[in-house]
């Protein structure tokens, strides 16, 4: 899939180099450096030609960059806070014919615009196709072999992948495929930030775009997100990541294959969001829902219930409702409450303009 060679990976020294840190010293961030491991993370985002546009959140040194253009991505976007890597970014640009932008800068403060100016000026159609270096396989040459398949048939899926290839992004019906590997720290707030603006249908989420998220969280983290009703680990963010998108614990990897070894293991979230949300508008209220319930997550549904009644009583008859017509057994628990549940309470909050303790 890729029109030119791309630049070999800078080796570990000068990774280290261009972190400014001498070979005995930690580094504050955890590399993947194995090839295997970044196409295997491209290959659960589901990276196609068809996307129209991948956002990569965190570069750093650009492994995954490069499986994500192996894997035939036509246009790429890459968003890194530390300049110190934008040389090595720059040589991987300058390789991927106009597949890769860079952008530096915060994603957390980043406006989304910038992200869709830079896609669509990425990778445009060539006057004179013909003169166009070829970005996708060669079709198959002539063969008698009854295995092989049907030239006809051959020609039409080359000309509908070179169709494919040179589309122009759609401004409100795009397919768009965010990925990271960000420290820790960072991944949880932006995955809340990228819910809300997906509830809103802001910014890259906006219009009817199809969009899909492959990210990577502390191993911990990730199967909460996951985790189904009654599961241990469930809490606000399975909530809140599960009434908009389809989640699936895509790939574990342990603290070894990351470059120093960090303490924890890691794993991959893949998100597709759902064409219909469980709840319209703005996530503010089941964010409110769930963080009550999970902040004594210890105590029965009935308990805090009930504590929400006595903290707000203008509530307790929408509660009284919920209550009934979810037929609730009361020595439940707040982990076996359902991501539906827990919806159709933040809706009748939200009919009735019912604020909630934040308690
Ligand atoms: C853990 S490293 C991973 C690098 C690379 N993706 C990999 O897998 O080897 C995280 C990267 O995210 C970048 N980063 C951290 N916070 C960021 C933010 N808020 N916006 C953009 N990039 C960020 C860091 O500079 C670093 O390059």
């Amino acid at each position: 899939m890729i029109p030119r060679k791309l630049p070999p990976l800078p080796p570990i020294r000068d990774l280290i180099r261009v972190y400014g840190l001498s070979a005995d010293q930690k580094f504050s961030q955890n590399f993947i450096l194995d090839k295997n491991v970044t196409d295997t993370i491209a290959h659960h985002a589901k990276i196609s030609v068809k996307d129209d546009l991948v956002v990569e959140v965190g570069p750093g040194p650009g492994l995954l960059t490069r499986s994500i253009l192996d894997a035939g991505a036509r246009r790429v976007v890459v968003v890194e806070k530390d300049p110190r890597f934008l040389p090595t970014l720059q040589q991987l640009a300058e390789a991927s014919d106009h597949r890769l932008g860079i952008l530096m800068g915060d994603m957390l403060k980043l406006d989304h615009a910038h992200i869709l100016k830079a896609g669509s000026a990425l990778h445009s159609r060539p006057t004179d196709i013909s003169s166009a270096q070829p970005s996708i396989p060669a079709a198959a040459g002539n063969s008698n072999n009854a295995n092989d398949p049907d030239p006809n048939l051959q020609r039409e899926q080359d000309q509908q992948q070179e169709e494919d290839f040179w589309r122009p992004m759609d401004d409100c019906n795009s397919t768009i495929r965010l990925l990271g590997n960000l420290p820790f720290g960072v991944a949880s707030p932006l995955l809340i930030q990228w819910l809300k603006m997906m509830a809103l249908r802001q910014g890259i989420f906006g219009a009817d775009n199809r969009v899909s998220m492959t990210l990577m969280f502390q191993k911990e983290v990730a199967e909460g997100i996951v985790a189904p009703p009654s599961h241990p680990q469930r809490s606000r963010l399975s909530v809140m990541a599960q009434a908009l998108c389809n989640v699936k614990m895509a790939y574990k990897l342990p603290s070894g294959v990351f470059v120093p070894k960090p303490k924890v293991d890691a794993a991959v979230v893949h998100f597709e969001k759902k064409a219909e949300p469980l709840v319209p508008g703005s996530l503010e209220k089941l964010e409110d829902v769930a963080r009550f319930y999970f902040n004594k997550r210890r105590k029965t549904v009935g308990h805090n219930t009930n504590r929400m009644a006595k903290a707000a009583p203008e509530v307790k008859p929408i509660l009284d409702e919920w209550v009934a017509e979810g037929g609730w057994d009361m020595n439940l628990r707040s982990q076996d409450v359902s991501t539906e549940q827990f919806c159709a309470l933040a809706r009748k909050l939200d009919r009735a303009q019912l604020k909630i303790p934040l308690t």
